[in-house]
């Protein structure tokens, strides 16, 4: 199941210049990472791919399903960038509300709800209050209240922004773990945290793909010269770098 983006044109307002013109793009098994300097429509992207806005012209579709449909938004998690607690639910309680606002029923959300925690490795903390929660894991928490109702896409918006080194490991281990049931696509300013996890890279400048594909493809634009610490980085800069060259 992946979500297609076919001929997408979108702008914030009608009168202002598109984020997205004519816009193509299907996106891959595995964990995705979608990186891209500020301002390119990486937030935009994923928010189309959510069905949260909708796009001026053109479809964006999950097998065929149109995103204005109901089951194409059951089928695709979203995560923004700021998961907000609600200090009055446990962690078990916050994912199986969210199943419910979803449609379940209450005891299919609670079950689902335990099975989306522990898929995100917060068995332990099922019965925490969720302002307890550490960055980390409130992300964490965030994934799981996306995953409890069957999702088969999970966008996430910068989700590593501000997490430290050790929660940054354990969010990407976690999505690596779910990327044989789920499709994933990240956004991130994190260059280098990438290229331990991700399958596939795309960058984006300015409503434009300048890179799409493996892991492996978007590292071979690394200079001969670079640490091998510094090789994600380098990809990315040289990337954009021979994109600026070619439009300058
Ligand atoms: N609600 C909005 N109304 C009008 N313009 C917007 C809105 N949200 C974003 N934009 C504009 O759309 C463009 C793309 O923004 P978007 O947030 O998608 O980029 P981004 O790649 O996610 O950036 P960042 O890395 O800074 O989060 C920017 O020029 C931004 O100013």
């Amino acid at each position: 199941m992946t979500i297609r983006f076919d001929n997408v044109t979108y702008a914030y307002r009608r009168w202002n210049r598109p984020i997205l013109t004519d816009f193509t793009y299907s996106l891959p098994a595995g964990l995705t990472v979608l990186l891209g300097p500020n301002g390119a429509g990486k937030s935009t992207l994923l928010k189309l791919a959510a069905g949260t806005v909708r796009p001026a012209h053109g479809t964006i579709t999950l097998d065929d399903v149109p995103s204005t449909a109901r089951s194409y938004r059951h089928a695709v998690g979203w995560l923004p960038q700021h998961v907000q607690p609600m200090p009055q639910l446990t962690a078990r309680e916050y994912v199986a509300y969210t199943g419910w606002l979803k449609g379940m029923a209450t005891s299919t959300a609670h079950e689902k709800a335990a099975t989306a925690l522990e898929r995100v490795d917060l068995t332990e903390q099922a019965e925490v209050k969720t302002h307890r929660l550490s960055g980390g894991q409130l992300r964490r928490l965030g994934v799981a209240a996306t995953l409890v109702h069957d999702t088969q896409v999970l966008l996430l918006d910068e989700p590593t922004a501000g997490l430290d080194p050790q929660q940054r490991r354990t969010f990407r281990n976690v999505l690596a773990s779910l990327t044989d049931q789920v499709r994933i696509l990240m956004s991130t300013h994190d260059t280098q945290d990438l290229a331990e996890e991700a399958d596939h890279v795309t960058v984006l400048r300015a409503g434009r793909i300048l890179h799409t594909g493996t892991s492996k493809e978007f590292l071979a634009h690394t200079p001969a010269s670079v640490a091998p610490g510094r090789a994600a980085e380098a990809a990315y800069t040289a990337i954009l770098n021979r994109d600026g060259n070619a439009s300058g």
